[in-house]
């Protein structure tokens, strides 16, 4: 394919080292890449005045954590430090484990019966898993949000009072309905029709809403898994302004099928894929993570590269 057909990936990348990188990838790597000469180069925008953050503040600090599913090794290994108040995306083909992981940051995974992990998980310097650690409170700790909008069948304001009012709280609850309305930026379009169906909303609404249900317990960390997948572009964009905002108070962790999504958005990306063992048996891997920058402009791994560039997955 002759190069004016490929596209600039991003401002300064080196074309011929790219290219070289290229050729180890079809000599180097597993079945799963596709002719790279036959297809184009996926364009990544990446802001490239951004700020790279550091992990002086780490608040999840995993060690060699692989995943079962009973006897099934889904996830092998990964070792990850996630900064606080930063969004880290989780990107890599279909299957490789990005779920799998994501649900290990807030004990979801003890959910699926026959469910287990080795290695560690340090939230804050303790043991996430520890004997002594209650996993409702690691739920609210750590909250999620769900690829499909999950509202409860019930209204506006008594889908956000839900959280609190289980954990108790009685006082206050028109103001904590306010400020997480506020919050995910949903108040405006609903302040009128607080005690009208949650399921009315549109999906870009309903997301939003589930995102200020997830705020109304007072979480520090967000997981969201593949929030947009199912929002048309314009709720999608919301989506993304909202996770910018909330990263100056909260710890946010994404998995995300889209690309130019994790680039916009995130600090650090992680990119993860499966490789077959001697066994013929699937699991995955996590192949290199860095900050966001780095892994969309000058990825260390051909494998990353042939991910981002759209070669495989
Ligand atoms: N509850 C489960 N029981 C058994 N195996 C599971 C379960 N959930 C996931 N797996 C397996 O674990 C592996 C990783 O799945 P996971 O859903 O975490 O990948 P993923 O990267 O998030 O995929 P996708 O991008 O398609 O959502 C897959 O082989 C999957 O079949």
């Amino acid at each position: 394919m002759p190069d004016t057909t490929r596209q600039q990936k991003t401002t300064g990348h080196d074309q011929a080292t790219r290219h070289d990188r290229s050729r180890q990838n079809q000599t180097g790597h597993d079945q799963t890449e596709r002719d790279q000469e036959d297809l184009p180069v996926q364009t990544i925008h990446f802001d490239s005045d951004r700020e790279a953050p550091d992990l002086v503040d780490p608040v999840f600090e995993v060690s060699d954590l692989s995943v079962f599913y009973g006897d099934y090794e889904a996830v092998r290994d990964v070792t990850m430090t996630i900064g606080r108040r930063q969004i880290t995306a989780m990107i890599g083909p279909s299957g490789c484990g990005k779920s799998t992981v994501l649900r290990c940051f807030n004990r979801m995974n003890d959910l699926i019966p026959g469910t287990r992990i080795a290695g560690k998980i340090s939230y804050h310097g303790q043991d996430l898993y520890g004997t002594d650690v209650d996993p409702i409170e690691v739920r609210r700790r750590i909250g999620m949000v769900f690829q499909k909008p999950n509202p409860f069948p019930k209204s506006i304001y008594d889908n956000i009072a839900y959280g609190p009012r289980v954990n108790g709280v009685r006082r206050g609850l028109d103001d904590i309905v306010e400020e997480s309305l506020h919050e995910a930026a949903l108040w405006d379009e609903v302040k009128d029709k607080l005690k009208d169906s949650a399921l009315a909303l549109s999906g870009g609404q309903q997301q939003r809403l589930c995102i200020a249900r997830t705020i109304a317990v007072k979480p520090e960390v967000i997981l969201m898994d593949e929030p947009c997948s199912a929002l048309d572009p314009i709720a999608t964009a919301k989506i993304e302004d909202l996770m910018q905002r909330l990263a100056q108070r909260f710890t946010i962790l994404i998995v995300t099928h889209n690309m130019q999504q994790a680039a916009r958005v995130s600090d650090r990306t992680a990119f993860l894929t499966a490789d077959v063992d001697d066994d013929g048996v699937r699991h995955g891997r996590l192949i290199e993570y860095d900050i966001t920058g780095h892994i969309f402009t000058t990825p260390s791994d051909n494998r990353t590269e042939a991910y981002i560039t759209g070669r495989f997955g």
